[in-house]
C-alpha cells in the first residue's frame, strides 16, 4: 500500500462527521500511516466554535450532517481560517455537489467509498499545502524586518553578514514543517551549525542526532542507522537501537551526503518516502518521526547529472535548501570571528590574549580561507601558541597561512613580484583587460570574488567579463 509522504502535522487535523464509526475507522488509518495528532467531532454545528480555540492543520467535514451541512460550512470556514484547507468528506459521489463545494472554496472532494489510499492521499496534500501557506506567509513577513525574529537561536553562529540574516530568516520561516532540508557550502562554512539552528528553532523535543556519512559501507551504513536485533550477525551480542531511532521526534543530520554509495542511497530513499526502516535482523517495519538535515560541500547538482547522486532522491532530500557563503565572500565577519576565536583560546589557557584585532583582520582580508571558518579558527589557536599568548599580530599569521595571499594591498606582500614585459607589439587595451582577467581566474582556481579582490574590480565586473566572453 501506499505509505504517506511527510511527518506527523504539527497541528492536528480536524475530521468532522456524525457517523461516530467512521471517525473512529478513518482516524486508526490516519495513525497507520503516521499522521497521529487528529481531533474527532462528531457534532457539524460545533465545528465553527472548535476551529476559534484551537489550531489545525486541515479540516475534513461530511457533507451531509444534521444541524448543517459540509457545503454550508465551508464558506464559513474560508472566511474565518483563509489558511486552513477544507477536505469534503461524501458517502456519495455526486458531480453538482462537488461542484458546488469547489465553488465555495473547498479543497477537495473525497468520496468514502474511495479506496483508503485516495483518501489518505487528499489528507497529505492537505496538510503539505496548509505548511506550504504557513510558510508562505512567515516568509512575507520576515522579509519586512532586518534581523531574526529569535536572535537567540542563532547564538553560536557568529555574522554580520546580510545574506547569512537572510539564511537565519528562511530557518524560522521552515522551522514548523517536518520536510528535509539540504544545506550546500564549502567545507568549515558552517554547515553543521546551521543544521543545529534548524533543530532548535524546530522546537522538536526529541534530540538532534549527528553522523559524518563519508567512508560508512553499506552494511555499517545500515546498522548506524537502523541498529540491529541481538544474533543479527556474528558478533552482535547485544542489540543496537539505529540513529535514526535515536532522533526519533527529533533530527537526524546526515554529513557529507554526496559520498553515499548507490545502495545506501536506495535505502536513504526509501526512509524518506515511506517513514519506515528495518533494523538489521528483524522483519517488523519501524516507523521513523525524525526530520532529515543531510549537508554536502559536494556539488550534488553536478553529481547527479554526471549519475552519481540519485535525481529522486536529491529532489527528496532538497525539500528546502539553504546554501551558505564561504568566508572570503563575507569578509566582514572576520573582526567578529576573531575576537569570537580569541575568546576560545582564552578560555581554553585561562590567560588574557592580547591582540591587535584590526590589524590581523586588515592582514587576512586578502586571504582566500580554503578551509573557511574552522580554518580561521585553528589559524587563531596556533598563532596564538606561537606568540606564547602574548602581543598576537598579523605576522604570527603569515607562516600558517596554506595558500599564498592573493594581493598585495595589505601592505604584508612587497612590490609586484612579476614585472610586465612588452614586446614590440604593444597590446590593446582590451586584450590587456582579457589577459588580467584570465590570469587571476586562473590563480584563485575561478574563483569569482577573490579574483576581483586580486585586480581591484568588483565580482559583478568579473562576472560580467565571464558573461561575455563564455568563460566556463
Ligand atoms: N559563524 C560561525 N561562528 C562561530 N563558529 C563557527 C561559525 N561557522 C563555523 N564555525 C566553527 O567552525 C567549525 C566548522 O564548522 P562546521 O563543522 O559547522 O562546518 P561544516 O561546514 O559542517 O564543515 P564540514 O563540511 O567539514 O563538515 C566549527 O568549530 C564551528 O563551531
Amino acid at each position: 500500500m501506499h505509505k504517506v509522504a511527510g511527518l506527523t502535522p504539527r497541528y492536528p487535523l480536524l475530521l468532522v462527521d456524525d457517523e461516530d464509526s467512521w471517525l473512529q475507522s478513518f482516524r486508526a488509518t490516519l495513525r497507520s500511516q503516521g499522521i497521529d495528532n487528529v481531533v474527532l467531532l462528531n457534532d457539524g454545528t460545533k465545528v465553527m466554535e472548535v476551529l476559534g480555540r484551537n489550531k489545525f492543520c486541515a479540516v475534513a467535514v461530511d457533507l451531509m450532517m444534521p444541524g448543517i451541512s459540509g457545503e454550508e460550512l465551508i464558506p464559513q470556514i474560508v472566511e474565518e481560517h483563509p489558511e486552513l484547507p477544507v477536505l469534503v468528506i461524501s458517502g456519495l459521489n455526486d458531480i453538482k455537489a462537488v461542484v458546488n463545494c469547489i465553488r465555495k472554496g473547498a479543497f477537495d472532494f473525497i468520496v468514502k467509498t474511495e479506496e483508503r489510499n485516495t483518501l489518505i492521499a487528499g489528507v497529505r496534500h492537505a496538510i503539505e499545502i496548509f505548511e506550504l501557506r504557513q510558510e508562505n506567509s512567515s516568509l512575507q513577513q520576515s522579509f519586512f524586518m532586518d534581523g531574526p525574529d529569535r536572535p537567540e537561536l542563532f547564538s553560536e553562529i557568529i555574522t554580520a553578514h546580510k545574506d547569512m540574516y537572510s539564511i537565519f530568516k528562511y530557518i524560522e520561516a521552515i522551522a514548523e514543517t517536518s520536510r528535509p532540508v539540504l544545506i550546500t557550502g564549502e567545507s568549515g562554512v558552517g554547515k553543521e551549525l546551521i543544521a543545529r539552528a534548524v533543530h532548535k528553532a524546530s522546537g522538536r523535543k526529541g534530540e538532534f542526532v549527528a553522523v559524518n556519512v563519508a567512508g560508512l559501507d553499506d552494511n555499517i551504513f545500515s546498522d548506524t542507522l537502523f541498529g540491529h536485533k541481538k544474533g543479527a550477525f556474528t558478533g552482535a551480542a547485544e542489540a543496537r537501537i539505529g540513529l535514526v531511532e535515536k532522533a526519533k521526534k527529533g533530527t537526524l543530520f546526515l554529513d557529507e551526503i554526496g559520498d553515499l554509495s548507490q545502495t545506501s542511497q536506495t535505502k536513504l530513499l526509501r526512509l524518506l518516502q515511506e517513514h519506515e526502516f528495518m533494523p538489521l535482523g528483524s522483519d517488523m517495519a519501524k516507523r521513523s518521526s525524525a526530520r532529515i538535515i543531510t549537508a554536502t560541500h559536494q556539488s550534488i547538482n553536478g553529481m547527479q547529472e554526471h549519475g552519481k547522486f540519485r535525481k529522486d532522491l536529491f529532489f527528496r532530500l532538497r525539500g528546502h535548501m539553504l546554501c551558505i557563503p564561504p568566508l572570503r565572500e563575507r569578509m566582514e565577519d572576520i573582526p567578529l570571528l576573531l575576537s569570537h576565536f580569541l575568546n576560545e583560546v582564552q578560555a581554553e589557557v585561562g590567560v588574557d590574549v592580547e591582540a591587535d584585532v584590526h590589524e590581523i583582520a586588515r592582514f587576512l582580508a586578502n586571504y582566500s580561507f580554503p578551509g573557511n571558518i574552522r580554518e580561521l579558527q585553528h589559524l587563531v589557536h596556533d598563532a596564538a601558541g606561537i606568540c606564547g599568548y602574548k602581543g598576537l599580530m598579523a605576522k604570527h599569521f603569515k607562516k600558517l597561512l596554506v595558500v599564498p595571499l592573493e594581493s598585495s594591498s595589505s601592505g604584508f606582500n612587497t612590490a609586484l613580484e612579476e614585472s610586465v614585459t612588452f614586446g614590440t607589439r604593444l597590446p590593446t587595451l582590451h586584450e590587456l583587460r582579457s589577459k588580467l582577467f584570465d590570469e587571476a581566474l586562473r590563480r584563485t582556481k575561478g574563483n569569482q570574488s577573490s579574483a576581483a579582490q586580486l585586480i581591484g574590480v568588483t565580482r559583478q565586473a568579473v562576472s560580467k567579463y565571464l558573461k561575455k566572453n563564455e568563460y566556463d
